[in-house]
């Protein structure tokens, strides 16, 4: 792991080669098929069974471990004020990374396990891309070149969505975001009614704020988190992931006359391979540099992908 070499005495995270991490799995059971990781994974992505086994079923015993400690906690702090009428706040899992590392992948295979455990936890899946501004806006404020850059999002209706589900609130609602459209959907929302853990995934999750001058108390997003992960890999691996995938929706998803990117399927193949590269060079790149991967330090877990996405080294966070 490049910045996070383990020889580095001082660092803060436990470094294990994937065959190792696997061990932890100790008797956790195995609860998902084949069938049903090849439905969850996205497009492109080829996690198998084989790496549900080899990773998520450590990080599953893990995250156990840490819910339940939370839920001990909660018992302890109500026992400490003698009160009875506290509702207990979802545990939240926060999931960062570069665009196309293979967050949305990580995040549906975990939603799965989680919500197998033997308690049955009603476990929700949000994406930060439902708060991005609209189009109309972005192009306004001359932003339409940086999607995905912390300014690009609306990160009072992001606060405001944490801060509802942590201070237990029924019936949040989350804006939705449309590939197709490459723009947040007018009036679509998920709604999140007390679950037991949300996932909340983004680039932008483990972001600080900008810090208030007025007074005024505004927190990081990372504030309301229990666990956070980020998904790490070359930079050189991420773009070949994206622009493999660009290739592979301009046969499929771009085909489509109401896709943003529809006049990409009409172009050769080798314009739309530079037009992939641009788009990745230009604007996600420079995001993952510049906003992405200095939030990687602040994760408590960072798993590290290797050649075809497959993890190769989990790094966690010594307590
Ligand atoms: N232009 C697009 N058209 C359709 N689906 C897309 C497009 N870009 C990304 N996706 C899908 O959206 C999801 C999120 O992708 P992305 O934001 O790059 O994060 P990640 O690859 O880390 O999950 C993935 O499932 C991906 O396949
Ligand atoms: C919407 C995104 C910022 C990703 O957000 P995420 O869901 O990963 O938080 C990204 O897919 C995007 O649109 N990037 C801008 C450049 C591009 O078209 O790839």
């Amino acid at each position: 792991m490049d910045q996070l070499a383990p020889t580095e005495k001082y660092s803060p995270y436990l470094f294990f080669p994937a065959a190792e991490w696997a061990k932890f799995r100790a008797d956790t059971p195995l609860t998902l098929t084949e069938d049903e990781v090849r439905r969850l994974r996205s497009l492109n992505d080829p996690v198998d069974l084989e790496e549900v086994k080899r990773i998520y079923l450590s990080m599953s015993r893990l995250l156990s471990a840490h819910v339940e400690a939370s839920q001990l906690l909660f018992r302890q702090r109500r026992a400490f004020f003698n009160v009875t009428e506290v509702a207990k706040t979802p545990f939240i899992i926060g999931i960062a990374g570069s665009v196309a590392v293979g967050k949305s992948t990580t995040a549906r295979v975990l939603k799965e396990l989680l919500a197998r455990w033997p308690s049955s936890p009603k476990v929700d899946l949000v994406t930060t891309d439902g708060f991005l501004l609209p189009n109309e806006i972005l192009r306004r404020e001359n932003l339409m070149d940086r999607k995905g850059f912390p300014e690009s999002y609306d990160v009072g209706a992001l606060l405001r969505f944490l801060s509802g589900i942590k201070s237990g609130q029924r019936d949040v609602r989350a804006p939705l975001y449309s590939h197709l459209t490459y723009d947040v959907m007018p009036g679509q929302f998920v709604t999140v009614d007390r679950p037991d853990i949300l996932i909340f995934e983004g680039i932008n999750v483990l972001q600080p704020g900008k810090l208030p001058k007025d007074g005024k108390i505004v927190p990081f997003l990372s504030d309301f988190f229990d666990f956070s992960i980020y998904i790490d890999a070359d930079e050189k691996r991420i773009r070949d992931w994206y622009t493999a995938r660009f290739m592979r929706l301009r046969e499929t998803a771009f085909r489509n006359p109401e896709s943003f990117f529809h006049r990409y399927s009409q172009l050769s193949e080798s314009a739309a391979r530079a037009i992939a590269e641009g788009l990745w060079t230009n604007i996600n790149l420079k995001n993952l540099r510049d906003n992405i991967v200095p939030t990687r330090a602040r994760a408590d877990l960072i798993l590290r992908k290797g050649a075809n996405h497959l993890v190769e080294e989990v790094a966690l966070r010594k307590l």
